[in-house]
């Protein structure tokens, strides 16, 4: 597969990432090669995968933590480097020592001059200011003056969402960003990553274990099995056949009342670990 997009114009924008004839290895294995992928701004991708197959390694690449083995990739237009203004970054959750002294409203200040180390903005009240939009946007004015640490998981989630929104990205890299979030929360966080979207046409690549509740979001799936990937669709990758193809061995995709169930068999149990929703719901168990 090439890049969907050639030259960039009104009609044809700039993609927000490029990845040509990408390969990466980790500890003498090949994650992925001959990765080609173009998102467009506002488009959604969704990264699935088993533990292992290189999802938190992919977004390392487009943030410029880790060098590919071989190919190419472009953070709109530009190649990846550290410390891009414009990617918006939402890390996998790590609890948060109720000792440190970082409140919410400092972290969500990182998230507007962290790129500027030692400069920061001009003016301390436009600093302020976007500060202030940022929180207001995920409604965390009451939580924003308290510790971290004292904040409970969501509340803390959304304070990160207001950090990588905070800079105004054309790209959001979402690790894992509902993982222990109830479903109230999970919903919270995956509307404010949409309205983004859809308001500023920031494109999203939201790597997950769990696609039902992003489901309606989702414009194509990456889905990374050992070194194998396909990307598309949902409907056209999330089938029996092209997930059995993958994971060499039978795997079946069921829908269910508007989610998607994945159920393996033999090796595919353990490989497919808690990937593409499989796990029972409330409703299931
Ligand atoms: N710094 C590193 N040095 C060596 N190997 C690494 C390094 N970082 C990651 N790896 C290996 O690369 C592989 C892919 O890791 P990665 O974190 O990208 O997987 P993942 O798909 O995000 O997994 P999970 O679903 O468990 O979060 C793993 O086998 C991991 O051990």
């Amino acid at each position: 597969m090439t890049p969907e997009s050639t030259s960039p114009g009104p009609t044809n924008p700039e993609p927000a990432v490029t990845l040509s004839g990408a390969q990466l290895s980790r500890g003498g294995r090949t994650l992925w090669s001959g990765l080609d992928l173009a998102v467009r701004p506002g488009e959604f991708v969704a990264v699935l995968g088993p533990n292992g197959s290189g999802k938190t390694s992919l977004l390392n690449v487009l943030l410029g933590r880790v060098p590919l083995d071989a190919g190419s990739a472009t953070i709109t237009g530009a190649p990846v480097r550290v410390g891009n203004p414009r990617i918006g970054y939402i890390p996998q959750q790590q609890p948060v020592d109720p000792g440190v002294p970082l409140r919410g409203v400092d972290l969500v200040g990182l998230g507007v001059d962290g790129h500027r180390w030692g400069v920061g903005l001009r003016h301390r009240s436009r600093r302020d200011a976007r500060i202030a939009a940022a929180i207001a946007q995920v409604g965390a004015e009451r939580f924003a003056s308290t510790r971290l640490g004292s904040l409970s998981g969501g509340e803390q989630q959304r304070l990160r969402v207001a950090q990588a929104l905070a800079g105004d990205p054309a790209l959001l890299l979402c690790d894992e960003p509902l993982l222990s979030l109830d479903l109230a929360n999970q919903q919270l966080v995956a509307n404010l990553i949409e309205r983004r979207r859809r308001e500023h046409d920031t494109a999203v690549l939201f790597v997950t274990h769990e696609i039902n509740p992003i489901l309606p979001l989702v414009d194509r799936v990456l889905y990374l099995v050992d070194g194998r990937f396909r990307i598309g669709p949902p409907e056209q990758v999330m089938t029996s056949t092209v997930l059995s193809e993958l994971y060499h061995t039978d795997v079946d995709v069921l829908r269910v009342r508007g989610r998607l169930i994945v159920v393996g068999t033999g090796d595919a149990v353990d490989a497919l670990g808690s990937v593409g929703g499989h796990h029972p719901g409330p409703e299931q168990r």
